[in-house]
């Protein structure tokens, strides 16, 4: 994969969690977050209202950390906008965006025909932070009885953890489904990047965004030809099902294990309970690990086979053919876990074997890992948490280098 890849020019492609991270897709937060309020901050995913200025300032200085460590960084926003040249593109941006049943035909034909007037930029935008009601003039009686605040188009403040919306797999990108309403439209910004940006032009994609929910947090290459799969709060039973089908029909991998994980916030994807620091080593949530089992789901090329569950560890050493997956123990008391698991202290952003970022509030977990030979590079993130996502969150990998030899 990776020779074809490279002579061909392609720059992606991921087969672990912790091969040398070479390129990767961030969202620097924007307007998007300016739209948050006490009123809409729970459907909208956050726990607060972020200072956002400040969140882009820490995100600015996550960026900064990735390119010292000679990762490059794509912004989905620049993307977007770039990949909204192409006029088929900003057809389909305009049709998505206003397929709401809220809206009714009057007022969808007015923002049809406003946002086609847009340039890539401004369409980009509307697109990310949304349209209120009182920011149009579009008349009718939907525009009349809907509120002033009302969004004709909903903000996507959620671009942020830019892991969930689509998620790479080998050379062949999955555009996902993501489960709650805030999110779903996502999918469409990444769909189009995908579909229309030069860069990426030609790339198969392994998943779409109308098919069973899958999102990428719950999604873990835990190495060559094996993927890791959370079904929980987000990735529903039948999304791991689909996956692994796709998968295994273009020989992508060889083993999905589903890992049941508690449909609750706290623990919404995988990624939050469970990440990978080194080739045999991953950090766990140490409140959960006992407990965490997975299916190994593989294939005879026609029907699926599903093992018995085991414990977590146990059937991830089997598919990946090692002796042991060593879990960094950090040995912490429940409560400071719990504490420190809800600001992200088990979703690390690893930049190459034994190399993570996290942030640097969870002071305990972040400790445990450098006495265990993880260097960990520190970022803040006081208002960039607040909406419930760290490091590994907010990225997307594009390419790291190859773990196969
Ligand atoms: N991969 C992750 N853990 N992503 C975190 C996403 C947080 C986001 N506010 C949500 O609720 O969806």
């Amino acid at each position: 994969m990776t020779e074809a890849r490279q002579d061909s020019g392609k720059a992606y492609g991921v087969d672990s969690e912790v091969g040398a991270l070479r390129t990767v897709m961030l969202h620097r937060p924007g307007n998007e977050l300016r739209r948050l309020t006490p009123r809409n901050n729970d459907k909208l995913l956050f726990d607060g209202i972020p200072w956002v200025g400040r969140a882009q300032d820490e995100h600015d200085a996550f960026a900064q950390a990735l390119r010292d460590r000679d990762v490059e960084v794509l912004y989905l926003g620049e993307l977007l906008t770039e990949s909204l040249a192409d006029p088929a593109a900003r057809a389909q941006a305009v049709a998505g965006a206003t397929e709401d049943l809220r809206l009714g035909d009057t007022l969808r034909e007015y923002l049809q025909a406003s946002l086609g007037e847009l340039d890539p930029a401004g369409l980009a935008e509307a697109l990310m932070a949304g349209v209120r009601n009182d920011e149009v003039r579009a008349g009718g009686l939907v525009t009349s009885l809907l509120a002033h605040e009302d969004f004709l188009i909903d903000p996507l403040p959620n671009l942020l953890f830019t892991r969930d919306s689509s998620v790479w797999i080998q050379d062949t990108v999955a555009v996902t489904s993501l489960a709650m309403p805030a999110r779903m439209r996502e999918t469409q910004l990444t769909e189009l990047i995908y579909t229309f940006h030069p860069r990426f032009a030609g790339v198969d994609k392994v998943y779409d965004h109308q098919l069973e929910h899958v999102e990428g947090g719950d999604v873990l290459a835990l190495g060559p030809g094996v993927l890791a799969v959370g079904v929980g709060e987000r990735t529903t039973p039948a999304g791991v099902e689909r996956l692994a089908r796709r998968v295994f029909s273009k020989d992508l991998a060889h083993t999905v294990l589903a890992v049941p994980i508690a449909q609750q916030r706290a623990t919404m994807h995988l990624d939050t309970v469970c990440t990978m620091v080194d080739k045999d080593a991953v950090l766990m949530y140490p409140n959960m690990a006992e407990e965490m089992r997975a299916l190994a789901v593989t294939t005879d090329g026609d029907q699926l086979h599903i093992a018995e569950p085991e414990p977590f560890l146990v059937a991830a050493a089997k598919a990946l053919g090692i002796d042991t997956l060593r879990r960094i123990d950090t040995g912490l008391d429940p409560v400071t876990a719990e504490r420190e698991q809800w600001d992200d202290g088990n979703n690390t952003l690893a930049l190459a074997p034994r190399v993570c970022i996290a942030y640097e509030r969870t002071v305990e977990t972040n400790a445990r890992l450098e006495e265990s030979g993880i260097e960990v590079i520190r970022i803040s993130g006081s208002e960039l948490g607040s909406g419930r996502g760290g490091p590994r969150c907010m990225s997307c990998p594009v390419l790291r280098s190859p773990m196969t030899a």
